[in-house]
């Protein structure tokens, strides 16, 4: 039998529906059936056999469109395995301070991981423009978020191959 695996994602500016549909891609490359959408196009994960959930970090917090499509599923989100990823500056901080902060998961980012019972969170860094304004600037810097595109690809492939694993392990012939 053929797995079927949702990815529904939210996205500010671009690059987490590029990473939704980079995840998705990998994932019909390994025989899975994939349906790839915003979280605002409400796909119906009673349909499917895993879901997998995308945001960016805004202030944060995951967008409130991903976390409508949360409250608005959880009962079908709890009968299937699902897994959440993040796009943010996080993984990509540096220096003493930076240090301590990028392995930190938000209470707001932690509160939806939990409410899920994601199988994993994946944290990847994300793509993010210089700030306007010099307080956020200067933050940034000190932080060490070098601002640009920082999505490693191949760090999307590997995700997108563990979970295929693991949804194909769970699904009978
Ligand atoms: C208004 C705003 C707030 C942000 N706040 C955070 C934040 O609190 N933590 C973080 O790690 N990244 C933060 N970022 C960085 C974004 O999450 C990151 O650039 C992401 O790749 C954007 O995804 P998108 O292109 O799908 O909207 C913020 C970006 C913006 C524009």
């Amino acid at each position: 039998m053929t797995a079927n695996v949702l990815v529904a994602y939210a996205s500010a500016d671009g690059s987490t529906a590029e990473v939704a549909q980079r995840l998705g891609e990998h994932l019909r490359a390994t025989g899975l059936q994939v349906r790839i959408a915003p979280a605002t196009d409400s796909p119906d994960p009673t349909v499917v056999d895993a879901v997998i959930l995308g945001s960016p970090i805004h202030d944060g917090a995951l967008l409130p469109e991903l976390t409508a499509f949360v409250d608005a599923n959880l009962a079908a989100l709890l009968q299937r395995p699902v897994w959440l990823f993040s796009l943010g500056m996080g993984p990509v901080l540096r220096g003493p301070i930076g240090a301590l902060l990028r392995t930190k998961v938000t209470p707001p980012v932690a509160g939806v991981r939990d409410t899920v019972n994601a199988v994993e969170y994946h944290a990847f860094a994300g793509r993010f423009a210089r700030s306007p304004q010099l307080r956020i600037r200067a933050v940034m810097g000190l932080l060490g978020a070098v601002p640009g595109d920082h999505r490693n690809w191949d760090e999307v492939a590997q995700w997108a191959a563990d979970i295929s694993r693991v949804v194909r392990a769970r699904t009978p012939d």
